[in-house]
């Protein structure tokens, strides 16, 4: 009852918000609709009498009545459709606006780290869809409530014991409401099966996967695990779909009974002359009415239960709101000392392992720092730590002497350029791809192509039909398809695009790239940093394998196991005979 009463509290709210005129024309136009059915009862009533008392002028009247009434009850839901239609579609609208602003809610990214958090997502992403429907079930749902009134009335007007019929008509809606939440809970339980098995159909059948996944014949190792997750989930929500038909039976037997009783009782009051033949055409034409009801709510109560449920799955979201609402000071304009980590210790939610472990490192302003170590060693966790994206779980970042942490961690970020090791492939616009990185600019056509021409990624522009306005990838649209090269270094010039940056953090940015791509746009990006360096401060964080690069820079940090190891210069650390001198001389030899 709780999850329906705030499926409507929920829906008439966003309701109201985005169009209260058009709602309150929808109610009235409902109302009148479904007033009008039980009225039809009471004039076939008076017709029925009138006719049995040979009243001609009074049948004919009562007969006009009964079919303006029919054409009120056909034509006012389909009137009242053009006032709600539309308002369905916002409510769904404004729900997916809402939960984009609560994914981004927070500066941080801890609440992705929590299967809770993703099943929850995933059923919202999934229900969203159908709350478009919900609020004409709302208001469906207030017109059988006026209804059944009216009809109430009219019954126990006739006989007071008639009003157990209504009562009976509550039994099956009751039931109906608990075998609905039996297959919520279900469902819920079978969440991470179903999850994983949308997953599993999304390798299956994604171009990227999908290559990879035939060459290695692995469909079939791939549908075994897609059918045994189905069937485990569907065994879950099968069950509770079987209680919940045997409790609707019930619900239904219960009315049932009530149907046969109240037209036993006003049959024989007609039979004993107590009731006339117009009173058992009204009981008889309400309690088919009522069965009408009955199922018509059993209906919309499950859509609403549904939307109340995910009502609810938005509350949760709402929820776990992130740390960003302490008092918070503002980023210095331009870096003069630099950034301190401070004994930093991290373990991702939901796990004990230290993947930093009280890392402790000066990084003057200006100072282009290469991060290098093996593969876990905790190098893209300590960007992440650095954009503000996790908050250390021990231990401080200091950015001037100021503590990260209570820093206004949007700002500090609108000051970070970053160019993440699993960077984003935005099947958007090549213009959105960039200009993401400065909303500001988006339409700065110069601006953009600088961002390009920094990330050495003219050519792609040239590559897509359309240029800046020319879509990329097939997500929605028959989009350019860019090499994973050219995605890159999209993702570097997005990374190049914010202005007077205080940090330009890259992680693995030539990972993709050819040699001479990457020779070319490490002479473009130590101008770049210089540039950034002078102007404001800023901190070029660099994590690469490639030592051909790592040896550009100013200082150079080695992380094992999440701890600083070796800390230097190149030429410093190479002659230091530790692991980076051991990497260094195995990749000159290599190359060699
Ligand atoms: N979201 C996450 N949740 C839990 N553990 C994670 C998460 N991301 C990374 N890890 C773990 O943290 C450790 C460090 O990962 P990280 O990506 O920082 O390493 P890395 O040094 O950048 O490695 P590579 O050179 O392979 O990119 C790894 O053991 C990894 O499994």
């Amino acid at each position: 009852m709780k999850t329906l009463l705030l499926a409507v509290h929920q829906l008439l709210r966003i309701a109201v918000r985005c169009d209260a005129r058009r709602l309150t024309r929808a109610v009235a136009l409902m109302a009148v609709g479904f007033l009008s059915t039980p009225l039809i009862a009471l004039c076939l009533k008076s017709l029925t009498t009138a006719a049995v008392a040979h009243d001609a002028s009074v049948a004919t009247w009562l007969a006009l009545c009964t079919a303006l009434l029919l054409v009120l009850e056909l034509m006012m839901n389909h009137f009242a459709h053009l006032s709600y239609f539309e308002l369905g579609e916002l409510e769904e609208l404004s729900l997916q606006n809402e939960v984009i602003a609560l994914a981004h809610g927070s500066s941080g990214l801890e609440q992705f780290d929590s299967p809770g958090y993703a099943d929850t997502l995933a059923l919202i992403r999934e229900e969203l869809p159908r709350t478009r429907a919900c609020l004409e079930a709302v208001l469906q749902l207030g017109g059988l409530v006026l209804q059944m009134a009216l009809t109430s009335v009219l019954l126990g007007l006739l006989d007071p014991w008639l009003l157990l019929l209504p009562l009976a008509g509550a039994v099956p809606v009751v039931a109906g409401n608990r075998a609905q939440l039996l297959i919520d809970r279900a469902k819920e339980l079978a969440a991470p099966e179903n999850r994983l098995g949308r997953h599993l159909l999304e390798v299956a059948t994604t171009q990227s996967s999908v290559k990879e996944i035939r060459l290695a014949a692995a469909e079939d190792v791939l549908l075994r695990r897609h059918r045994a997750d189905w069937s485990r989930a569907s065994r879950v929500v099968g069950g509770a779909q079987l209680t919940a038909a045997v409790l609707r039976a019930a619900g239904q037997l219960v009315f049932a009974a009530g149907y046969g009783g109240a037209i036993y009782l006003v049959v024989g009051r007609a039979v004993s002359g107590g009731a006339g033949l117009g009173d058992v055409i009204l009981v008889i034409t309400l309690a088919s009415q009522i069965s009408l009801q009955v199922s018509t709510a059993l209906g919309l109560l499950t859509a609403l239960q549904g939307a109340g449920r995910t009502m609810e799955r938005l509350a949760e979201l709402r929820g776990p709101a992130v740390h960003d609402d302490d008092a918070l000071t503002d980023v210095p304009a331009v870096l003069t000392r630099g950034i301190r980590l401070e004994n930093v210790s991290f373990s991702y939610p939901g796990s004990d392992r230290k993947v930093l472990d009280e890392v402790t490192l000066d990084i003057p302003a200006g100072t282009a720092l290469a991060v290098v170590g093996e593969n876990g060693a905790g190098k893209s966790t300590l960007v992440k730590l650095l954009c503000g994206l996790y908050r250390p779980t021990s231990g401080r970042i200091l950015v001037d002497g100021a503590d990260l942490a209570g820093c206004d961690a949007r700002q500090w970020q609108s000051r970070t350029g970053t160019l993440f090791q699993d960077f984003a492939r935005l099947e958007l616009r090549l213009r959105d791809n960039i200009g993401i990185g400065d909303l500001g600019r988006l339409d700065d056509d110069p601006a953009l192509h600088t961002a390009l021409r920094a990330a050495e990624a003219e050519q792609v522009e040239e590559r897509v039909p359309g240029g800046l306005d020319g879509l990329l990838g097939r997500g929605y649209g028959d989009g350019a398809e860019l090499s994973g090269g050219q995605w890159q270094k999209l993702g570097l010039a997005r990374a190049l695009m914010r202005r007077r940056p205080l940090m330009v953090a890259l992680d693995e940015p030539a990972s993709a790239l050819d040699a001479t791509a990457e020779h070319a746009l490490f002479e473009r990006f130590a101008d770049l940093c210089a540039g950034a360096s002078a102007e404001t401060g800023a901190i070029t964080l660099l994590v690469s394998h490639r030592f051909s690069t790592v040896r550009m820079a100013d200082l150079i940090v080695v992380l094992e196991k999440g701890r600083v190891s070796e800390l230097g210069t190149h030429a410093e650390l190479a002659a230091g005979g530790g692991l980076y001198a051991e990497l260094y001389d195995l990749q000159v030899r290599v190359y060699s």
